[in-house]
């Protein structure tokens, strides 16, 4: 099976049932006043290991004074050079790591890396990694990798069930369920990537750069299915990007980081037609002076589906 197939086109039998974890109507009546996600002045400090003994590390500041406010169903691109602080970003906003200073909230209610108590938050998001090769355990089937979230999330019924129905949402057939990642091509993969990180019902998906490692080709199908599941089911979706090609496809409002501050944050159309600030500037040249220099085959033949 190659990666023909037409995003989030879903024909299954089965309803896809992720849905039927977001808030009832009394708890989005009670957040209706807050965004999805708002994060004030946001710092993040790492101290590197030292050199000597007696020596102290060095304080590495990873994020600087970040204040980002996302409304529900917006899509919106970070883009950045390598260590300007996307992902200390992403991992701070998901609660997988405490930030120095500053508060993070989540549909109003305050985010605390370690309250071990984000059951609550891993139920309302999900995560797509880079990489479609090394993201999946090769020993276990599809079925049981996208299971995952669900048991993560604690939802309760029939997980074979609900892994089948997502995979067909995302476009693959439901006994794709019963294989191994190898038999899947990049693009197939970083499918059952995105199933895996919608499966449980959540409101806002983060993607690590998630159409970095594909084709051209198999990139725009991918962001595609994004682009519909956003449609579809009201997502909003936050995604870190190198490329500054993809955002017009995949995002209405870009925000742009340099050694670890936002500095610049506006509608994807207007920040590449006019960047106001002297690093977005260098960042759109560099875009249009280089060719897409990202290309790469898919690393794996399509298999044949029997
Ligand atoms: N656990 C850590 N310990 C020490 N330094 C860290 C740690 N995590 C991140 N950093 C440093 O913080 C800075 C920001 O890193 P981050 O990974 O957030 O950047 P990025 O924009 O996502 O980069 P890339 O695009 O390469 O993934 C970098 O200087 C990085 O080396």
């Amino acid at each position: 099976m190659n990666d023909q197939t037409p995003a989030a086109t879903w024909t299954g039998s089965t309803p896809w049932t992720g849905q039927l974890n977001l808030p009832d109507a009394e708890q989005r009546a009670r957040e209706a006043g807050h965004p999805l996600v708002e994060l004030t002045d946001v710092s993040k400090e790492f101290r590197t290991p030292a050199r000597k003994l007696f020596e102290r590390g060095q304080v590495v500041r990873a994020l600087d004074g970040a204040s980002l406010t996302i409304e529900r169903g917006e899509s919106v691109a970070i883009v950045g050079e390598s260590g300007s602080g996307k992902t200390t970003l992403i991992r701070q906003l998901l609660g997988l790591s405490k930030p120095t200073t500053g508060t993070i909230r989540f549909a109003g209610r305050e985010v605390d890396a370690r309250s071990g108590d984000l059951g609550w938050l891993r139920r309302r998001t999900g995560l797509v990694f880079q990489d479609p090769y090394s993201s999946f355990n090769p020993r276990r089937t599809i079925e049981q990798s996208v299971s995952e979230s669900l048991e993560g999330a604690g939802v309760a019924g029939d997980h074979g069930a609900m892994v089948r129905a997502v995979l067909e949402l995302v476009g693959l057939p439901a006994s794709a369920a019963t294989r191994y990642p190898d038999a899947f091509s990049g693009g197939q993969r970083q499918r059952i990537a995105v199933a895996r990180a919608i499966v449980h019902g959540p409101e806002l998906l983060v993607g690590d750069e998630p159409v970095s490692a594909l084709d051209v080709l198999v990139r725009a199908r991918v962001l595609g299915l994004l682009a519909e599941l956003r449609e579809e089911f009201g997502l909003t979706l936050v995604t870190i990007t190198h490329d500054l090609g993809i955002v017009p496809q995949l995002a209405e409002r870009t925000v742009v980081m340099q050694g670890g501050k936002i500095v610049e944050d506006g509608p994807t159309a207007e920040l590449l037609e006019a960047p106001t600030h002297p690093y977005t500037r260098e960042l759109v040249a560099s875009r249009l002076r280089l060719p897409d220099t990202t290309w790469r085959g898919e690393a794996s033949a399509p298999p044949s589906e029997g």
